[in-house]
Order: structure tokens, then C-alpha cells, then sequence
């Protein structure tokens, strides 16, 4: 296969928030695509870093970026700055967006917006608010009509070695969205465009959840027809959730949804699953989170999910499992491993699948709980099936 660059059809200037593992990677693959672009970022020494010897060290340390890509920080990008760009890329975790939309409001020029894209894949926690609704809340809903969202399978360290990865970009504004896709389209990285943000957010933000149980399901030793149960179960409970919250079940079905999912679900690449996976180990999350390196974003993502589940009142046994695994299971009061642990909650949702219409043989039983036990050699596990 030929990875030929595309011709550049117009030099976009790009301003990347965050310097992060995704931050970098997508300014790298933009620089390198023959665009203008400057990474800001609040760390001081990854600024000087990619200024001076075009590497990043926190994050991506083996990759060498474009000598024309510039970083500034560490103080909030100027208003001149700012107003200077076509395009305002955000790749910071979704806990940090509301402070920084809040600093860049005021010096956006209303009359003149530039292209604003988000790829962060979480739920605010304490308000359990999508990006969309923060997006509304600090700039305003003109703002949030325009505002475009990337999603999809897209491990940052593959997308700098230039492996062939395609994403989902949804916004309500068709023209957006459109003009997103041509910034990143590449032989390479293939951008399919669609009208339902809110999907695609809510499918980024999930599949980490489900991530997570996947990597807890590897780490206790089950093996494939568990993972392969999980994904699909998990895609069922992410397609009920959504719809519940208006969403298109058929972006579920896309790279955002059904894509990512996949890749996050099956690979130690995946933070979030080997959050699991360690979890699956013994290991405690304070530990974990502290040793990990970089954001897992389902395990804050799960704290909001859960509230949106209640409030929905929808059926979603796997999220709530992985919920009461990372908060409410005290690992430290039980020894760690050698404490029940209710890890996932896949077989036989009585409420099937939203996509194919399956249902389990107790889909109709108003049943609270059936219950399977797998005793492992110092665990005892359970598999909840939740009929709805
Ligand atoms: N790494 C990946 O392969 C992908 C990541 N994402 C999403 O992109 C987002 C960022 O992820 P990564 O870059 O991988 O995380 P990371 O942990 O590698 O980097 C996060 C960066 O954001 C900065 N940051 C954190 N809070 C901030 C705040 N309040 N203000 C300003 N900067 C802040 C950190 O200093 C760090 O540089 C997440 O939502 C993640 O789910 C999406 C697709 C792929
Ligand atoms: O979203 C990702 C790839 O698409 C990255 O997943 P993790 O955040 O779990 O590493």
C-alpha cells in the first residue's frame, strides 16, 4: 500500500490544546501534513523539549516531530494568538475542558470563529455533562453548533508511525464537520463525517467503561469467548444507553462506536484496559492511577455514566459492575485479590440488544437477579444477569 502524502488543498493554522499522548500525535500527523501548527501545552519542560530537540518527553518519547511544529506555553495562548488560527484542536481529558473554554471564550472573535474540534472521550464528573453541553454552557450554543468532534479507533502511537487508521467526525453543522475531515484526511487517516455528535461523543466516552471491564475479564485469566461476550454485550448496553439519550443507535455501529470499542477492549495499548487488566491482578486503582502515566478517562467516565444510567433508568449491568469494582469494592479493607470482586455483568441481559433485536430466554422474566458464580483459585467472581 502507498502512503503517499495528499496535496495540500489549503495551509490551515492549527492551534493544538493539550501536548499529551493524543495533543502531540495530532499536531505531529498536521504539521506533517503541511499545516501551520503550534502545540500549547502547561508543561514547561515539553515545551522547551519540542522547540529545541522536536521530542516530546513525557509522552511518545521515541517519535521525532516536524521541525516546523512549534509549542508555546506554559501560560494560556494570547488573545493575538489565538485569533490568528483556522482551527482550535482540543486534546485534553474531559475534566479539563470547562476551565480551559472558559479562558479561551473571551478571546474568541465572534464575527470571525475559527473551526473549534474536540477529541477528548469522557463525561464531566460533577455534572455528568457531555463536551457539547460544557461546549454550550462556557461559549454558547452558536458555538456549540459548530463545534466538531473526532472519534474512532486511533491508538496515538500507531497514528505517529503512520498505520493506516480511520475515525468518525460529527458535528451539527454538515460544513464543519466536512472541513474537518479535509484537515485530516491522508491515505493514511481516513475521516467519515456524520450529523450526530452527541453518538459519537457518548460512544468515546463509553467504550472506556467497557474497556475496563475487558481488561478485568483478562487480568482474572478468562479468555476469549469472555472478552468476545463482553464486546458484544457491551455494545448493546452502549446502544441502549445512547438511544435512551437520544442518540442514533446506528452510530454505534460506526468506528466511533463499534470500532473503538474493538480496539480498546482487545489491546494493552489501551489505558483504559490495562487499568482493568491490573485491576482484574490485585492491584489497587489508587496505585494504578498513580503509576499509569497518562488519563484513563473511563474510570472518571464511569462516575458520570452511572448517574446517567439512574437518571435514564436504563438497563446496563456491565457499567454498573465496573462502577461498583472501581468505587464501591474497598480492595484495601478485603486484601486486594482475595476480595470478592463483581467484576462484569455480560450474560444474558434480559433486555437484548438494541442493534439486532436478540433477546436472552429470560428477556420477558421480571427477574431482579440470576446469578453465576465462577470460583477462581483465590476469587470468587460473579456474573450478574440483570433481567430488565
Ligand atoms: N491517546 C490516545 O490514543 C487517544 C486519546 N484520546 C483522548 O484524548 C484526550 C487526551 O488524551 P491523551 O492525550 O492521550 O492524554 P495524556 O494523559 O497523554 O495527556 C493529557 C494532556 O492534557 C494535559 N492536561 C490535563 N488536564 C489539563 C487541563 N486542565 N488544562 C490543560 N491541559 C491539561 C496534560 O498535561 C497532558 O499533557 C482524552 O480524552 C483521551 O481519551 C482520544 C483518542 C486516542
Ligand atoms: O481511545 C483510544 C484509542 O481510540 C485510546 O484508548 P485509551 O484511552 O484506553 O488508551
Amino acid at each position: 500500500m502507498s502512503l503517499v502524502h495528499k496535496e495540500p488543498c489549503g495551509i490551515s493554522k492549527v492551534l493544538v490544546f493539550g501536548a499529551g499522548n493524543f495533543g502531540s500525535c495530532l499536531a505531529d500527523h498536521l504539521a506533517d501534513s503541511s499545516h501551520d501548527v503550534v502545540v500549547w501545552s502547561r508543561s514547561p519542560e515539553i515545551v522547551q523539549h519540542l522547540n529545541e530537540s522536536h521530542r516530546n518527553p513525557e509522552f511518545l518519547q521515541d517519535h521525532v516531530f516536524p521541525d516546523s511544529l512549534k509549542a508555546v506555553g506554559p501560560e494560556f495562548p494570547s488573545t493575538e494568538l489565538i485569533r490568528q488560527m483556522d482551527v482550535l484542536l482540543f486534546a485534553i481529558p474531559t475534566e479539563g475542558v470547562r476551565e480551559n473554554l472558559k479562558l479561551l471564550t473571551p478571546k474568541l472573535d465572534e464575527s470571525n470563529l475559527p473551526l473549534l474540534i474536540f477529541v477528548n472521550k469522557g463525561i464531566e464528573i460533577g455534572t455528568h455533562a457531555l463536551t457539547l453541553d460544557i461546549i454550550a454552557d462556557t461559549c454558547g450554543p452558536k458555538i456549540a453548533k459548530v463545534a466538531t468532534f473526532i472519534s474512532g479507533p486511533s491508538f496515538a502511537k500507531e497514528i505517529v508511525r503512520r498505520q493506516p487508521t480511520s475515525v468518525s467526525v460529527a458535528s451539527l453543522s454538515d460544513e464543519a464537520a466536512q472541513k474537518a475531515s479535509d484537515l485530516f484526511h491522508q491515505p493514511w487517516f481516513r475521516c467519515y463525517t456524520g450529523g450526530d455528535p452527541i453518538g459519537v461523543e457518548l460512544a468515546g466516552a463509553l467504550k472506556n467503561v467497557y474497556a475496563i471491564a475487558a481488561g478485568v475479564a483478562d487480568g482474572l485469566n478468562f479468555e476469549n469467548n469472555t472478552r468476545a461476550m463482553l464486546i458484544t454485550r457491551g455494545l448493546a448496553e452502549m446502544t441502549r444507553i445512547g438511544t435512551a439519550y437520544g442518540a442514533s443507535p446506528l452510530t454505534f455501529l460506526t468506528l466511533a462506536g463499534v470500532g473503538d470499542l474493538f480496539l480498546t477492549c482487545s489491546s494493552p495499548t489501551s489505558r483504559n484496559y490495562t487499568v482493568g487488566h491490573r485491576l482484574g491482578k490485585g492491584e489497587k486503582l489508587d496505585h494504578i492511577l498513580d503509576t499509569l502515566g497518562s488519563v484513563a478517562e473511563g474510570v472518571w467516565t464511569t462516575k458520570g455514566l452511572k448517574k446517567i444510567i439512574d437518571d435514564l433508568g436504563v438497563t446496563a449491568p456491565i457499567a454498573t459492575a465496573v462502577y461498583e469494582v472501581l468505587y464501591e469494592v474497598d480492595y484495601r479493607q478485603t486484601g486486594g485479590r482475595k476480595s470478592e470482586v463483581i467484576a462484569f455483568a455480560a450474560a444474558n441481559q434480559g433486555a437484548g440488544s438494541a442493534v439486532s433485536g436478540e433477546t436472552s430466554p429470560e428477556a420477558n422474566e421480571k427477574v431482579g437477579i440470576g446469578c453465576l458464580t465462577i470460583r477462581m483459585p483465590r476469587l470468587k467472581m460473579s456474573i450478574f444477569s440483570l433481567a430488565a
